[in-house]
């Protein structure tokens, strides 16, 4: 059964502070209004929350892929797995059956080998089989208490992975969690779809910065001759793009190596991924600095 003792209260109303807030430079939050509640033994710089239309596109894979590149790249990395029904962020990192610890106050994230924090219901109970039968008020108190009651510690970025689609938990996530830019996730058939349209459109509503959209499976390499083929024609992805003002950050290939994520370490996953998240990755953080 699921442990429900993990709700731990730190019952202070000290949490909402504005200057440890990821998003003190430039919020445009009403002050009087603002559900966002930090927790002052934390000290993450910037939140950059990974989100799709619906599921199975491959968010949770683009969130590690996104994390690994960051901490490669010499920052201190977080990730959130925001997923509570469908939590693959401990299999993705090779973490399954690891439990996290915490004192009377905090939950501990586990590490993985090479240094990023990750905390994941999984990791909170018995059985990772179990299916998390709880109603939508429920999970959404437990992914804001993974940003309020984790001892994330100095933090230069936390990927969160966003539950699919636009319902109550993505809605609680928005509100109480400070995030700095959405990373939205599509595959080509899908991206011009009334399905990713919502996903913008809540995000705008929620005055969230898009920091752009990243085509998964946008493609596969013949293994013959190395050529890329696209399955799906771009012309209409430009153009929704361009009526959405939205940026493409990449396009990312079919590959075996995501699909086994776990079993490769990220240098080994493929060369030219790595090239592919360096534009990517870097992209986005010359967008959050601005
Ligand atoms: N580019 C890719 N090439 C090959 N397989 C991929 C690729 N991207 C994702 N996959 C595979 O597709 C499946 C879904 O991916 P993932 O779990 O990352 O999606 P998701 O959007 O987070 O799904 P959910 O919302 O259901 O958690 C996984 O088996 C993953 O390994």
């Amino acid at each position: 059964m699921v442990n429900v003792n993990i709700i731990f209260d730190l019952g202070d109303d000290s949490m909402g502070e504005c200057s440890i807030c990821p998003l003190s430079k430039g919020c445009s939050k009403d002050k009087e209004n603002c559900m966002v509640k930090n927790n002052p033994l934390n000290n993450v710089k910037k939140i950059i929350a990974v989100m799709s239309g619906k599921g199975g596109v491959g968010k949770s894979s683009i969130s590690v892929l996104i994390a690994k590149h960051l901490k490669q790249l010499g920052y201190n990395v977080g990730i959130l797995d925001a997923d509570i029904t469908g939590p693959s962020v401990p299999r993705l990192l090779g973490l399954r059956g690891k439990r996290a610890g915490g004192t009377e106050e905090m939950m501990l994230p586990i590490k993985t080998f090479d240094g990023i924090k990750v905390m994941s219901l999984n990791f909170l109970i018995e059985n990772e089989d179990d299916p998390v039968i709880w109603r939508g008020p429920m999970i959404s108190g437990v992914v804001e208490q993974f940003w309020t009651d984790v001892l994330w510690g100095d933090l230069d970025y936390l990927v969160i992975d966003m539950p699919p689609g636009t319902g109550d938990v993505a809605l609680t996530l928005m509100q109480s969690v400070p995030i700095n830019g959405i990373v939205m996730v599509s595959v080509p058939q899908d991206l011009v779809s009334m399905i990713v349209s919502k996903a913008i459109n809540m995000a705008r509503k929620m005055n969230i910065n898009i920091l752009g959209v990243i085509e998964n499976m946008s493609y596969i390499i013949c293994p013959d001759c190395g050529k890329k083929i696209k399955l799906f024609n771009g012309e209409n992805i430009d153009k929704f793009l361009k009526e959405m003002n939205l940026k493409l950050l990449g396009e990312l290939p079919m590959l075996s190596s995501i699909s086994n994520l776990s079993e490769y370490s990220y240098e080994s996953v493929n060369e030219s991924l790595e090239w592919i998240f360096d534009l990517i990755v870097k992209n986005i953080i010359k967008d959050l600095e601005v």
